[in-house]
């Protein structure tokens, strides 16, 4: 099937993302309707607080339109307990000038002629000098609203003077304005009775009345402006916080791994996810400018449309650039919501600043107002603002298109206009993207691999050929020296015979056609290094995962890679897919390097992977996995729906296609898992333990799945399944600690590294004329002649046995004997009481722990490990570990010329490790054995004394008796 290539590919791509994120979105429903509509509420608590904030000033008519102001006639003296923030006992006013008689009943008639409300006496205190009413007034402070001092001159003039707190004070929304509400009644009552004492005539008529202008609402209070930028930012963090968590998910559960893997463009992923965001945030744009619209704000109805519907929608596309670009430094997808938290605290408080003044105005630099720009909540506060100033008074027109480069002509401080916050929006979310793009590459992925920090400086990058090396670890730990490896020749003659084939190819430039993979000493060592925290500093050293791999996997095989675990086999494999870089050597897939950038996006395209664990997307069903994976494989549209069908069917997944993954059992996902691997007829298949988790009915249609799929092509699998291995595999090889210990088919290796043959010898039941007790004896009898006749002919003893069956395990070397051994036998079953004999080769699973073992003994003498032998007579040796026979220090005697030994039995723990399983009597050492002088003299260094004076532990002395 020809392949989509190229622009073509990338569009099929993108598409098929695209379609991924609307269904992503379309399952998450709450979150989506949340980023669409969430405005709504926000809007409505604006709409709230502006009519709570309308009716709080309502009284006050600077809020109003004034077109036929009232008369305030005669104002009253008000009573004291009317001025806000009053301290009680509290005084209507005092006075000073109480040395007169005329000045008190002066003072008396003003009380009593309060209109509406006279005045009673001990509301008001008299004072002699306006010194004393100063003292008076400092040592009580907001008892009294204002004071009066006369001055009798002479018969016929009396002057006053009033005094009064000046400042305007407001309480819950109301303006106490002190001259009108307390000086100017005071002022009218004392010239009222001044000159009616004057004229002597205490009825002479005095009206004053007081109007304000009439004029048109002087000021308002905008929600919108004020409250709005923190709402509306609040609005924009659902998209960001979403943003974040989708993208690190995906990073997280490698899923955008797999999609590499699978020869996913960069390009394409990062435009779906810009396209859709774009969407949703165009959509939330103009609903939040529909819902102002709906709630009549004159912020919404007089500015153009247009206009106040690009602040929003560039803002909420800005802030997803900057959640883009945030991503990058988040691995956990839990942290989406810290982050999401922490910049909308930072973002309410830089807007608050900014709504005070900073700094968009003369009095700061253009360097504070260029970095206060790049943090888009700044630039959403001054662009509300703007908008809101311009519709501040029913007369302002509001800003249209026209305007949007004008400063408003009222403000003498525009130092920005609109028109500038776009052009910031615009650039910086152009900036956000692109660090985002960068920081994505140089800062390691899930599997700890980076592009260099100065990657796009590389002309190989741009024009594709080369310039796609990567490197390993964080940016700022410091790498460790690599070790170097010491004799890297294999001890198998079958390793050495494949190694020595491979490495001639190698030298002669030779790629077989018909091999798919070529294998040439890949090494992998995963960099140690020190991370250097605040308090401490982390040490991990480099760790040699592979150790020189020279290996072919011919086409149209399946080769079993088997090993314990960390034996390197995913190490192995994420090398061979491009997941992780090599350190040395080389592998070609149908004559491709994966050292080349060019041959991986090659390889990427022939090959498919069923990784150790799944990778998939909860909310997606397994026809949409395989929908979007052969979609970035390139398979042709035309032939995707055939293609996915037969996959599904194939894999048993046809009824559960439309069910999500997420309801899908640990087997069913397996499944999905392989048939991703092998959608769009890969040449090379990788799987990777594809049958864990399954039951046993499962696995067997698996295994068919994997058998059937062999045709055509080559499959290399990985499995901890010895019966998979036999069954599936035309190769296996095993491997241990970074190297390949033994190749070959199951027959070679179990001949080769079993233990033997395993016979099995089953005895008839005893006829039913003999009694129980009877039974016993006999069986017995017939059992010890078998064992006899085993000892006799082939010096074996049974490794099991009960009451009815015998099995011996016969080394390999006395095949010779065993045509005619099983000859006698039969003849003589009957004679034996034998009702069966059978006889089988070891197990894969031998070979797999006897190869292990011999990886742990290798490793443990390289690494120069102890540990404690604790003999039956009490006597503790420190041994090496892995060590057969061991001579006891101070042992020789004249029975015993030569010392005496043990032979040590090794076994290994649940975690792999050889632990000492037992060990044999006490023998003498035969006497060819060459003794080291430590096992005779009383003086060796087994029994040396430390610097403590203590003593030290007892050595046993490693010999070799053959
Ligand atoms: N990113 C890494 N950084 C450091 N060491 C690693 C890394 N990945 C794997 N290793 C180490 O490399 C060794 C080989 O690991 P690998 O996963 O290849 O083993 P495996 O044979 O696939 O084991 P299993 O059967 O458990 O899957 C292990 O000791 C492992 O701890």
């Amino acid at each position: 099937m020809e392949l989509q290539k190229g622009l073509k590919l990338l569009l099929q791509q993108y598409k098929a993302l695209f379609m991924k994120n609307l269904l992503l979105a379309w399952r998450n429903k709450r979150a989506t309707f949340l980023q669409l509509f969430s405005s709504i509420f926000f809007i409505f608590l604006l709409f709230i607080v502006q009519k709570a904030i309308n009716a709080q000033f309502g009284s006050s008519t600077s809020f109003k339109t004034v077109r036929d102001p009232e008369a305030l006639i005669d104002p009253p003296i008000p009573p004291c307990e009317d001025k806000y923030y009053t301290k009680l006992p509290c005084f209507d006013f005092v006075w000073s000038g109480s040395d007169s008689a005329r000045i008190g009943s002066i003072v008396d008639r003003i009380r009593a002629n309060n209109p509406g409300r006279p005045i009673p006496s001990t509301k008001v205190k008299p004072f002699r000098t306006k010194g004393e009413v100063d003292a008076w007034l400092f040592a009580n402070p907001m008892t009294c609203p204002g004071a009066l001092h006369f001055v009798e001159r002479n018969a016929t003039v009396i002057s006053y003077g009033l005094q009064t707190n000046s400042t305007p004070i407001a309480k819950r929304g109301h303006y106490e304005d002190p001259t009108f509400k307390f000086a100017i009644p005071l002022q009218i009552a004392a010239e009222r009775e001044i000159a009616r004492s004057l004229i002597g005539d205490p009825s002479f008529s005095w009206i004053v009345s007081l109007k304000e202008f009439a004029h048109p609402v002087v000021e308002t209070y905008s929600s919108v402006g004020t409250a709005g930028p923190s709402f509306f930012l609040a609005i924009a963090m659902f998209g960001f916080v979403l943003q974040i968590s989708s993208l690190i998910v995906e990073k997280e559960l490698r899923l955008r791994q797999a999609m590499a893997m699978m020869g996913l463009y960069d390009t394409a992923y990062w435009l779906s996810w810009l396209t859709w965001e774009g969407i949703i945030t165009l959509f939330s744009s103009l609903f939040i400018v529909l819902f102002g619209m709906m709630f009549r704000f004159d912020f919404f109805l007089n500015n153009s449309f247009g206009v106040v519907f690009l602040v929003f929608f560039l803002f909420q596309l800005n802030m997803i650039g900057f959640a883009f670009m945030f991503s990058s430094f988040i691995s956990k997808s839990t942290s989406s919501t810290t982050v999401g938290f922490s910049v909308y605290i930072v973002g309410f408080l830089t807007q608050v600043v900014t709504i005070f003044g900073f700094p968009y105005t003369d009095n700061f630099s253009n360097t504070q107002r260029i970095i206060w720009s790049f943090f888009p909540p700044n630039l959403l506060a001054k662009a509300l603002q703007l908008l809101s100033d311009a519709t501040s008074t029913p007369q302002d027109p509001g800003i249209r298109w026209s305007h949007i480069g004008k400063c408003a002509p009222n403000d003498i401080d525009c130092i920005i206009t609109v028109s500038d916050i776009y052009i910031w929006l615009v650039s910086t979310f152009i900036l956000w993207v692109s660090l985002a793009i960068y920081f994505d590459n140089i800062f390691p992925n899930s599997s700890g691999v980076r592009k260099p920090m100065f990657y796009c400086l590389n002309p190989g990058y741009w024009s594709g050929k080369g310039g796609n090396k990567v490197e390993e670890g964080r940016i700022c730990s410091c790498m460790w020296s690599v070790p170097t490896l010491g004799n890297t020749y294999p001890d198998d003659e079958d390793v050495l015979q494949e190694e020595n084939i491979v490495k001639q190819q190698h030298r002669e430039g030779f790629v077989d056609p018909n091999l798919a993979v070529q294998i040439h000493g890949l090494e992998k060592v995963y960099p140690g290094r020190t991370n250097i925290g605040c308090c401490n500093c982390k040490r991990s050293a480099p760790y040699h995962a592979l150790k020189g791999l020279w290996m072919n996997f011919p086409k149209d095989q399946l080769f079993c890679l088997l090993g314990p675990n960390g034996a390197g086999k995913t190490t192995a494999i994420n090398c061979l897919t491009g997941i992780t870089p090599v350190t040395e050597g080389d592998a070609l897939i149908y004559g491709h390097s994966i050292r080349s950038s060019v041959g991986m996006s090659n390889i990427q395209k022939m090959i498919g992977v069923c990784p150790q664990f799944d990778i998939l997307w909860d909310a997606l069903s397994g026809q949409e996995h395989l929908y979007l994976f052969a979609s970035i494989k390139g398979l042709p549209p035309a032939s995707l729906k055939t293609v996915v069908q037969k996959s599904l069917a194939e894999v048993r997944l046809t009824e559960a296609a439309r069910v999500t993954s997420r309801s899908y059992s640990g087997g069913m996902k397996r499944r999905l898992s392989v048939a991703i691997a092998l959608i769009g007829e890969p040449k090379l298949v990788f799987l990777d333990e594809p049958t864990t988790g399954m039951d046993p009915i499962t696995r067997r249609h698996v295994w068919d799945v994997i058998e059937n799929a062999k045709k055509g092509r080559a499959i290399i699998l990985t499995t901890h399944s010895m019966e998979e291995a036999d069954i599936l595999s035309d190769r296996i090889g095993i491997m241990a600690k970074g190297r390949l210990r033994c190749i070959g088919n199951s027959i070679r290796l179990k001949s080769r590294f079993g233990t033997g043959y395993i016979a099995h010898i089953r005895f008839s039941a005893t006829s039913a004329n003999v009694t129980p007790s009877r039974e016993d004896v006999t069986a017995s009898a017939c059992h010890e002649e078998v064992k006899l006749f085993f000892k006799d002919r082939l010096d074996v003893v049974p490794k099991d046995e009960n009451k009815s069956f015998l099995t011996f395990v016969i080394p390999h070397y006395k095949e010779d004997r065993l045509t005619k051994f099983f000859e006698e036998l039969e003849n003589r079953e009957e004679e034996f009481g034998i009702s069966d004999i059978q006889l089988s080769l070891a197990t894969l699973e031998e070979v797999f722990l006897n190869i292990a073992k011999q990886a742990e003994f290798e490793s443990a003498a390289a690494e120069g490990r102890f540990t404690t032998l604790t003999l039956t007579s009490g006597t503790s040796l420190q041994i090496p570990v892995g060590a057969r026979y061991i001579g006891i220090p101070e042992t020789v005697s004249t029975e015993n010329p030569h010392g005496v030994m043990v032979e040590v039995y090794w076994g290994q723990d649940d975690a792999g490790a050889l632990c000492i399983s037992g060990h044999s009597n006490e023998t003498s050492i035969p006497s060819h054995v060459q003794l080291p002088d430590a096992l005779s003299s009383s003086h060796s260094h087994t029994s040396r004394r430390n610097f403590l004076g203590r003593s030290g532990p007892v050595h046993g002395i490693v010999i070799n008796p053959n």
